[in-house]
């Protein structure tokens, strides 16, 4: 049994329930509902308290310059000042607020589809495509940054702004107000539209993102760079990534600047208000009808600055909303995926294993036309051991993976002591049962910390006495630092059969009572074979062994031998037994003395 990377197929998410995200993305916030108000208090004051410098301004041109009032103006003066000042301190806290509630908002989402995928089942990820959940994790989330952190605060920022504003403005002339915003309506449309294309522009950015951190995952992992330089392809992956970087480039370039003449053209009609402003001012009052005093033309001039600023922030903040909804859409899709293997609502205890194992009319299959499993029945009493044989592609890793439930049974059933695999939580399941696969995973790390995984709580003596009985203590002396040796990243500084007495070692320190063993199919030495086999008499002592075989001495002394051919137990019994029967499995053993899989 291999316990293989998988196939790569680049569709990761699956039964998605769509609908509107932004009552969703608005209830991200509500556990900061208190923090929020604060930031809401700070924005709304500080908007009408620079609204009032407008007013101070005004009476500065008309009452104290031209009557002359020093006291009046110094005092005017005065308050102008105070209203910068409280302005700024409320604008610091207020950043300071927001950016702490926008990060805890980054850091739910993280968590969540951190924990979220840890519930995923294996069949996830072999759909998944490396660097996929990675991208989602940190590109989609870390894009919501600006949004989380500073839109709740702008929004609210600019529509006090912008209402203190138009109520100030109106209170000096609402005629001049009616000039003011008599294309409003159109800068709204034209922003609308500008933020539904860049929302566009940004889901395609965020998905090619996703596949260029993929790409690199890939082909510069240990693997991906053994079989570039291999197969001689370094020049051309390299090519093909400056493809794929250029293209990002080019949506970044679009995402950032699609429709910016339509917003470059509000903005200019925005500026050229103040001239009409006074244009309208100074030919009605040239006709011998004044419309407003000089105080109240430059105050609302002013004002009508003020507003402008606000307004155009609050149409852009509408943009980047619409754009950020597609990074919420792209989290979404995974916080919804539903995971395929569930834990019981109400799981049996098991406080005392004895391991027996039994499958009973199991079937599996990954696609539904074809069945990797059909109707396999056996029995593994307690402490027992079965060793499943094959041709490659028979179903026996597959017959691994149903026991600690990496995938569900799709017809009949798994037991351990009598009790369903669904009916034990992925805790209990663990405890009980413990894998040794043929591809040991380790952690950059040291060694010690790769055992403790295992046993986070295991004392030095015990990692020892572990390492031992899988004869890899003497060979973790011999290097430099010993248990606190660092294993590089996937372990590539270990030779295979020292990685497989490492993971011995780690299951030896779990001690589950029923233990799955994916033999190494590669050709060992005398030495080594005869080291690992201690090993693994020493882990399979008093356990019940589910052995994927490849090997004629693990064959030979199983209690119980079962024969897998297209999914179907196609032979069953012990070592003597089948030769003597001669059926499929003498045919086995006969073609191939080392039983390892036949082409
Ligand atoms: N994730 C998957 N999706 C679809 N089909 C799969 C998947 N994994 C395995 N299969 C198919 O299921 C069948 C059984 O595969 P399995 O890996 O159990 O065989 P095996 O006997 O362990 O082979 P080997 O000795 O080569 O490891 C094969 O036909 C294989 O192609």
């Amino acid at each position: 049994m291999t316990f293989r990377k998988p196939h790569t197929v680049q569709k990761p998410a699956q039964e998605t329930s769509r609908g509107t995200d932004i009552p969703r993305i608005l209830r991200l916030f509500t556990p900061y509902r208190g923090p929020l108000l604060v930031i809401t208090l700070f924005v709304v004051l500080s908007s009408l308290v620079s609204v009032a410098s407008a007013f101070l301004l005004r009476e500065i041109l008309d009452t104290a310059l031209p009557q002359g009032r020093v006291g009046l103006l110094s005092l005017l003066a005065l308050g102008m000042i105070a209203v910068a000042v409280v302005t700024n301190v409320f604008t610091v806290l207020q950043t300071y607020l927001s950016t702490r509630v926008g990060q805890r908002i980054m850091h739910d989402l993280r968590t969540s589809v951190y924990a979220h995928m840890q519930r995923m089942s294996l069949a996830f990820f072999t759909r998944t495509r490396t660097g996929e959940v990675q991208s989602r994790i940190a590109n989609d989330i870390g894009g919501m940054q600006s949004t989380v952190t500073s839109t709740a605060n702008q929004l609210v920022s600019n529509l006090t702004t912008v209402t203190a504003t138009l109520v100030a403005m109106i209170a000096l002339d609402w005629r001049l107000t009616l000039v003011s915003l008599v294309m409003l309506p159109l800068f709204v449309l034209i922003s609308k539209q500008v933020g539904g294309q860049r929302k566009k522009i940004t889901t395609e950015r965020q998905k090619h993102l996703a596949r260029m951190s993929s790409t690199v995952e890939e082909s510069l992992s240990v693997s991906g760079i053994l079989l570039g330089r291999t197969m001689g392809r370094s020049t051309s992956l390299t090519e093909a990534f400056a493809a794929q970087s250029e293209k990002l480039a080019d949506l970044e370039i679009r995402a950032d600047t699609s429709g910016r003449w339509r917003i470059s053209n509000i903005q200019l009609v925005m500026s050229t208000i103040p001239a009409i402003l006074y244009w309208v001012a100074g030919f009605a009052s040239a006709h011998g009808s004044p419309l407003v005093s000089i105080g109240t033309l430059v105050a609302f001039t002013s004002l009508q600055g003020n507003l402008f600023r606000p307004l155009m922030m609050l149409l852009s903040t509408g943009v980047d909303l619409q754009t950020s909804t597609a990074l919420f859409r792209r989290i979404f899709e995974y916080l919804d995926l539903r995971p395929d293997v569930v834990e019981p609502a109400d799981p049996v205890a098991l406080p005392e294993v004895r391991g027996e194992v039994r499958l009973d009319h199991v079937g599996f299959a990954y696609t539904p036309d074809r069945k990797a499993l059909d109707d396999v029945t056996v029995t593994v009493p307690a402490g027992g051991s079965l060793a499943v044989v094959g041709h490659t592609g028979s179903g026996k890793t597959t017959l691994g993976y149903l026991i600690p439930r990496l995938y569900d049974a799709t017809s009949g059933t798994v037991t351990i002591d009598g009790v369903d695999v669904r009916d034990l939580s992925a805790e209990t399941l663990a405890a009980a049962v413990g894998v040794v696969s043929q591809e040991t995973y380790l952690f950059h790390a040291s060694i010690a910390d790769n055992l403790r995984f295992a046993k986070p709580d295991a004392t030095d003596a015990e990692l020892e006495r572990a390492a031992r009985a899988a004869r890899i203590h003497d060979h973790i002396m011999s290097l430099p630092d010993g248990y606190a040796t660092l294993v590089g990243e996937r372990g590539y500084r270990f030779s295979g059969g020292e990685k497989q007495r490492l993971a011995i070692a780690r299951t030896l320190l779990r001690d589950p009572p029923v233990l799955v063993l994916d033999e190494a199919t590669s050709a060992l030495d005398n030495t080594t074979e005869r080291e690992l086999q201690h090993a693994l008499d020493a882990l399979s002592r008093g356990r019940t062994t589910i052995t994927i075989a490849h090997r004629l001495s693990t064959i030979r002394d199983a209690d119980q031998i079962i024969v897998l051919g297209h999914g179907r137990v196609i032979d069953q019994g012990t070592h003597a037994d089948l030769v003597t029967a001669g059926g499929p499995y003498a045919a086995l053993a006969g073609r191939s003395p080392d039983l390892a899989p036949a082409p």
